[in-house]
């Protein structure tokens, strides 16, 4: 497994070892000890969540706050998506600056979020199923979010706004400086 740092403070891309054979391939998709032995990462995930979405979907930019907050550990079982983190901690030299990174079936990579970021993603292929570990429980009255399309953030998606698939909650997510606190 290898870990590369990113443009955000403590949120890191991990590509994990994958053998390949005549029957396909296996990897190890989450080993604690390993994961805390690269990262330096102290981190207990206690909820997995998966969602399936077809092409253009886009779903975010998401958080919860307070103590619920949330590090993430994303992936994608299967199909192509490109994966957006966005620095919301105050605190941070990245303080504002987001990240993008594909996820796919095909590069196996994995995206770690620190607990203050919001994450959003955008499927590329023709459907998508995202993974993802959660060091905290979903608490529907902590959730925070920020419209994908804020012309302050200034995020490439890659597709056409146009045409993109929003739930209508999202629709309705605040600009980043009207966003909740986290
Ligand atoms: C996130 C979540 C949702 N739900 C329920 C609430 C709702 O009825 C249904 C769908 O929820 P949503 O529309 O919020 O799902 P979705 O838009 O996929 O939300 C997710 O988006 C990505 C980008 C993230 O980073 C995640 O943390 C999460 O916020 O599932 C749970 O029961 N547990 C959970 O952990």
């Amino acid at each position: 497994m290898k870990v590369f740092n990113t443009p955000i403070n403590e949120c890191i891309v991990i590509e994990p070892k994958v053998f390949f054979d005549e029957r396909g391939y296996f990897f190890e998709s989450f080993n604690e000890r390993v994961f805390e032995e690269k990262t330096g990462l102290n981190v207990r995930f206690i909820q997995d969540n998966q969602s399936k979405s077809s092409k253009g979907v886009l779903r975010g930019l998401h958080y919860q706050r307070g103590k619920y907050q949330q590090a993430k550990l994303v992936r994608v079982l299967q199909g192509e998506v490109l994966d957006v983190v966005l620095d919301l901690r105050k605190d941070s030299s990245t303080y504002g600056k987001h990240f993008t990174q594909v996820l796919s079936d095909e590069n196996f990579t994995q995206v770690y979020i620190p607990r203050g970021c919001a994450h959003g993603f955008i499927v590329k292929s023709e459907t998508a199923i995202f993974s993802y570990k959660c060091d905290n429980v979903y608490n529907k009255e902590s959730e925070g979010g920020i419209i994908y399309n804020d012309p302050s953030l200034g995020i490439d998606w890659e597709y056409d706004l146009n045409e993109v698939i929003v739930s209508d909650k999202d629709k309705d997510l605040p600009l980043f400086i009207n966003a909740l606190p986290i």
